[in-house]
């Protein structure tokens, strides 16, 4: 972990993963973009055999696969499925949003109308972990907004098979076209279509650099939801903190990837010394332990700061996917946190919680991103359209003002399909 002592007057350069930087990542995922844009199901066979070892002719999981999932998952696993299907549920539909038309008191009718979107692509990583939660975190929303066609593509084991807990919860959920592609050559099956793979309007979820890339490349082709690329985490943390809890905090985040970030921000030495040698002691404890070795040496961070202020500044700085606060007052320090994208509140609040089983989805933004994107939600799911209902007295109120402003911008015809009609009221 490296150590960075910030004095007072001190202005922040977080070293953070900034995805531009990495041209090679960049240039591979487009070769692979191209690649299945030419030739369809036929790159993205080479393409799995060539980054999941895996010999995948048919793409689309069949219902013996789902069957013989749930012959092998635990039931205490399906019940945790379950639990967590609830929640995140409970959690999404406090945010639905309704149509709405307003009367004005010329008689004209304004109003909004949602619409869900109609087809979106969900990815669900799986290159290093399973991740059961990540179907859940991506369909949910999509569910509650009322898509009509959801499409699940996650990467399959060498085997050419997709993890049990994935297909079970896709099944919970009652999807049934779950692809068994992964990277960026999924992310362009969704853009582009293929053969076997329908193009979709919107593609969301994380994953790793090349599909955090390959969802930037294709985003115009589809929409997108964020950068949700390799989890972060970055503690605000004061003396009286549970070192032992901070340190297992930024090794479950340490372990999602090589180039996950893990970053703990505080004003006190002690508590910074304490964590860095917890962080060492339960490294030697977790089984294979290498990616979060990894990600600890080459991204884990400790800020030591000369004051608190300075300490919200940095977290400011970083805005970091998962901020936890452990500070004596950590409901104080909320409203300080300005770019963050969740955040978990007291020593009880494991950013774990909000992976699995709280209710907000755990697809977050990334890579400083959480400046200006939001979590996962319903919102991703819907657009909204403008309506116009105007009556006849609400045109001849504001006939002579569209004119005005129309001939400003020298656009005549613009002022004339008002003219049009205000001499046909004249008639
Ligand atoms: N931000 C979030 O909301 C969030 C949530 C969950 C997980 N994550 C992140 O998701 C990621 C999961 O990563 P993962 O690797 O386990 O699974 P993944 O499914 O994201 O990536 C696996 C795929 O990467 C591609 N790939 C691997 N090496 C490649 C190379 N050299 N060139 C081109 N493509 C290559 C392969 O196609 C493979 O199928 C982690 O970074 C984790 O931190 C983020
Ligand atoms: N921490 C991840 C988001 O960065 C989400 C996750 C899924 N499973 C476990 N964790
Ligand atoms: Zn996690």
């Amino acid at each position: 972990m490296q150590f960075i002592r910030l004095e007072k007057e001190d202005t922040v350069v977080p070293k953070n993963l900034r995805l531009q930087e990495n041209e090679k990542a960049v240039q591979s995922v487009a070769t692979i973009l191209e690649q299945v844009k030419v030739e369809g199901d036929k790159a993205l066979v080479a393409l799995t055999k060539q980054f999941d070892k895996a010999t995948v002719s048919s793409f689309l999981v069949t219902k013996e696969e789902i069957e013989t999932a749930y012959g092998t998952i635990r039931n205490e696993e399906l019940d945790a499925i379950k639990q967590a299907i609830k929640n995140v549920t409970d959690y999404h539909e406090e945010q639905i949003k309704t149509s709405w038309m307003k009367t004005r008191k010329d008689g004209s009718l304004l109003g909004q109308k949602v619409t869900p979107l109609e087809a979106v692509g969900l990815y669900v990583p799986g290159g290093k972990a399973a991740y059961p939660s990540s179907v859940i975190m991506n369909a949910v929303p999509a569910l509650v907004a009322g898509v009509e066609r959801i499409a699940i593509a996650s990467p399959p084991d060498p085997f050419g098979h997709l993890p049990a807990g994935v297909l079970v919860a896709a099944n919970e959920l009652g999807i049934q076209s779950i692809y068994k592609v992964g990277g960026a050559q999924a992310i362009a099956a969704f853009a582009f279509g293929t053969e076997s793979i329908a193009k979709v309007d919107k593609i969301t979820g994380p994953g790793n650099q090349y599909v955090a890339l390959a969802k930037r490349a294709v985003f115009g082709e589809v929409d997108i939801d964020m950068i949700a690329g390799p989890s972060e985490i970055c503690v605000l943390a004061d003396e009286g903190a549970n070192p032992s809890y901070i340190a297992a905090d930024l090794l479950s985040q340490a372990e999602h990837d090589e180039l996950a970030s893990a970053i703990l921000v505080t004003t006190s030495n002690s508590l910074a010394e304490a964590v860095r040698d917890e962080v060492i002691n339960q490294l030697n404890e977790l089984p294979n332990s290498e990616i979060a070795r990894q990600a600890i040496s080459d991204y884990g961070q400790v800020f030591i700061c000369s004051s608190a202020n300075q300490a919200i500044d940095v977290v400011n700085e970083l805005a970091c996917e998962h901020v936890e606060i452990m500070t004596e007052d950590p409901l104080e320090m909320v409203g300080k946190i300005k770019h963050a994208g969740a955040i978990f509140i007291g020593p009880y609040s494991a950013e774990v919680v909000g992976d699995y089983m709280a209710g907000p989805s755990h697809v977050l933004p990334t890579n400083g991103t959480a400046r200006f994107s939001s979590p996962l939600s319903v919102d991703d799911f819907i657009k909204k359209t403008s309506v116009i209902s105007y009556s006849k007295a609400a045109f001849q109120g504001d006939a002579q003002a569209i004119m005005t402003l129309a001939r400003m911008e020298g656009l005549e015809a613009h002022a004339r399909a008002i003219e049009v009609r205000l001499k046909e009221g004249t008639k």
